[in-house]
């Protein structure tokens, strides 16, 4: 055993060389064939060394085929001028390729048989017949073109003094007709376009819903975009014969055939969106939004929750600027709605448009709030955790199996401070009042949610919708009736639906402003287009441009409105409080 280096010594005296067991070992052999070449190689080993012996052969070996492969379709009939070219291990390696051969051009590959004898195949003799035993430099006979195939003559000259084979002439004369055949294709399809650059109407002078129309989507989405083409610039574009309502008819019409709905709410649509916008609406509701999720800051942080997720595979990511607790998943390798962090209640899969309502309600610690058409509870989590369980929150549903939903979600998410009820919204101000605020997260037709349900393009219809509203306006303002007016922190009322129609969004507000003594105040909502104060020649309170509208092709979000009331006074101050079936003009003006 040696002296242990003292730790003061270390580092002072250099190393000078190689040890006494090294020295004794002397230089290493290695045999030639593993000795490199250049400097370059010196620092592979001997893996790598093999790998590029195999690389270089492999490279070689496929130089050669397709070397080979080049000179077998042009000669294919050569096989003997070819032997003699090539050593004999590239012959047999020639024949292996022949074999193996299947290039699907082999029949045109084959020289005519008149060229053959240029290869001085005596004994094909008989095949090639009397006069074409000329030999290999002899010019192609231009009689063997096809009429079609002019130019290729022009090439004569150049043949002479650079003789060409038979099989290149061949393939020339085959690039030849392709070039035609490709120019023809163009030209027909340019020759399409023209015709369809003038939008055709199906036959006869109306469109009814019994014209036919283009089978091909292609064709169909040309005609919808050209017939878009024209009522932008009506009076330059247009058939002389034809009104805007024939144009108007066809796009309708074409844009149901083609997005699959039903007559009357693409009429609808095509009311509310401008013309430019209304393609970008349809495809957006032909995509799905984002799954995203509210982290319950009952139980954890947006931070914590991510985190989690992405230790398990979750692809995640903050939702966006506009809220600090919204998480987008990407992608996930675990089922969302069965992690662990989901069964402990630390988050909530909740698409992003429903987290607007609660913010716009801004329920405060310490309130007494009502979410009235509250199942699964979505909301309702959400203003329990901005009340950081304090006050009191009850959660009502109609539908006695969804309001169950809401009670399993409430303790899922730890809420503390909620109260269940299974109460016909429309008369629950007879049970229960005195709320700082409430939100009335309407039922409605879900036109906003079309990429949800894709059953919305053709099961509603007018009758749909007048009863969604008549039960919206009834829940309104039974809602208002439930707030208190003298409240020192609210008196709001949020209204909200997932649907973009009008009769159940502003025509709604419109007729709570008429019997209740309510006014529009700001959502405090930063994004989103402002609602209608007028609407094909109704007119809305000018207010109704704090209401705030989301559409899935401009905000990536579900199609959702969101009105803010504040109730003014407790007393019953309705002019009719019944049910009126049309708003028609602003009466509610003097709450300015
Ligand atoms: C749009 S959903 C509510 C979604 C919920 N706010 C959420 O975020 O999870 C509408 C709800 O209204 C309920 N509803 C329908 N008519 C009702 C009524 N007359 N009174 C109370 N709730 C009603 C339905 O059962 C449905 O659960």
């Amino acid at each position: 055993m040696g002296r242990r280096k003292q730790s003061d010594e270390i580092g002072k005296h250099p190393v000078r060389g190689p040890g006494r067991k090294a020295k004794k070992q002397g230089e290493p052999t290695f045999s030639k064939d593993l000795l490199p070449k250049d400097n370059a190689d010196k620092k592979s080993s001997s893996r790598a060394k093999k790998r590029a012996r195999k690389r270089l052969q492999k490279e070689k070996i496929l130089e050669e085929k397709s070397q080979q492969q080049k000179e077998k379709k042009q000669k294919q009939k050569e096989k003997k001028l070819v032997e003699t070219r090539h050593s004999d291990g590239e012959s047999i390696q020639d024949e292996e390729d022949m074999n193996g051969y299947t290039d699907e051009n082999q029949q045109w590959l084959q020289p005519k048989k008149n060229l053959k004898n240029l290869f001085g195949d005596d004994d094909n003799q008989d095949e090639q017949g009397p006069n074409n035993n000329e030999g290999y430099n002899d010019e192609f006979d231009p009689e063997d073109m096809d009429d079609d195939n002019d130019s290729v003559s022009d090439d004569d000259d150049d043949d002479k003094e650079h003789p060409k084979l038979a099989i290149e002439k061949q393939s020339t004369k085959i690039r030849e007709k392709q070039r035609k055949t490709k120019e023809l294709s163009e030209q027909e399809l340019l020759t399409n376009i023209e015709q369809h650059e003038k939008v055709q109407f199906p036959s006869g002078q109306e469109v009814t819903k019994d014209s036919v129309p283009p089978a091909d989507l292609q064709l169909l989405m040309h005609r919808i975009r050209e017939v878009i083409n024209v009522l932008n610039d009506f009076s330059k574009k247009r058939e002389q014969t034809r009104t805007r309502k024939d144009y108007l008819d066809l796009l309708r019409q074409d844009l149901c055939s083609y997005y699959s709905y039903n007559d009357f709410l693409m009429s609808k649509l095509i009311e509310l969106f401008p013309l430019a916008e209304i393609i970008d609406f349809l495809e957006a509701n032909e995509v799905q939004r984002p799954v995203t999720i509210r982290t319950n800051t009952l139980k954890t942080r947006r931070r914590d929750l991510m985190q989690s997720l992405i230790n398990r595979g979750v692809n995640v990511d903050p939702l966006d600027k506009w809220t600090k607790i919204g998480l987008v998943i990407y992608s996930s390798q675990v089922p969302i709605g069965a992690t662990p962090e989901y069964l402990s209640g630390h988050y909530m899969i909740q698409g992003a448009s429903s987290f607007l309502p609660v913010m716009a309600l801004a329920p405060q610690a310490s309130e007494r709030i009502l979410d009235m058409c509250a199942a699964p509870g979505g909301k309702t989590t959400y203003i329990g955790s901005l009340m950081h369980n304090s006050g009191i929150l009850v959660a009502n549903d109609a539908n006695k199996d969804r309001a169950r939903a809401v009670i399993a979600n409430v303790h899922r998410l730890g809420l503390t401070n909620t109260i269940v009820t299974n109460l016909d919204g429309r008369h629950f101000s007879e049970h229960m009042g005195g709320f700082d605020r409430c939100l009335v997260d309407a039922p409605c037709s879900g036109t906003g949610v079309i990429s949800k349900d894709q059953a919305v393009k053709t099961s509603k219809d007018a009758k749909d919708i007048q009863r969604c509203f008549t039960s919206q306006r009834q829940l309104l303002l039974n809602a208002i009736d439930a707030v208190n007016a003298n409240s020192t922190t609210g008196g709001y009322i949020v209204y909200s639906t997932c649907s973009i129609l009008i009769e159940e969004n502003e025509a709604v507000i419109q007729y709570a402003l008429n019997n209740r003594p309510v006014k529009i105040v700001e959502t405090g909502l930063e994004f989103g287009v402002e609602g209608f104060s007028s609407f094909k020649g109704t007119k809305y309170h000018p207010l109704m441009k704090h209401c705030r509208r989301y559409y899935p092709h401009l905000h990536n979000l579900d199609g959702f409105f969101v009105a803010k009331l504040k109730k003014l006074s407790n007393k019953a101050a309705t002019k009719n409080g019944g049910i009126v079936s049309d708003v028609t003009q602003v009466e509610n003006s003097k709450l300015d």
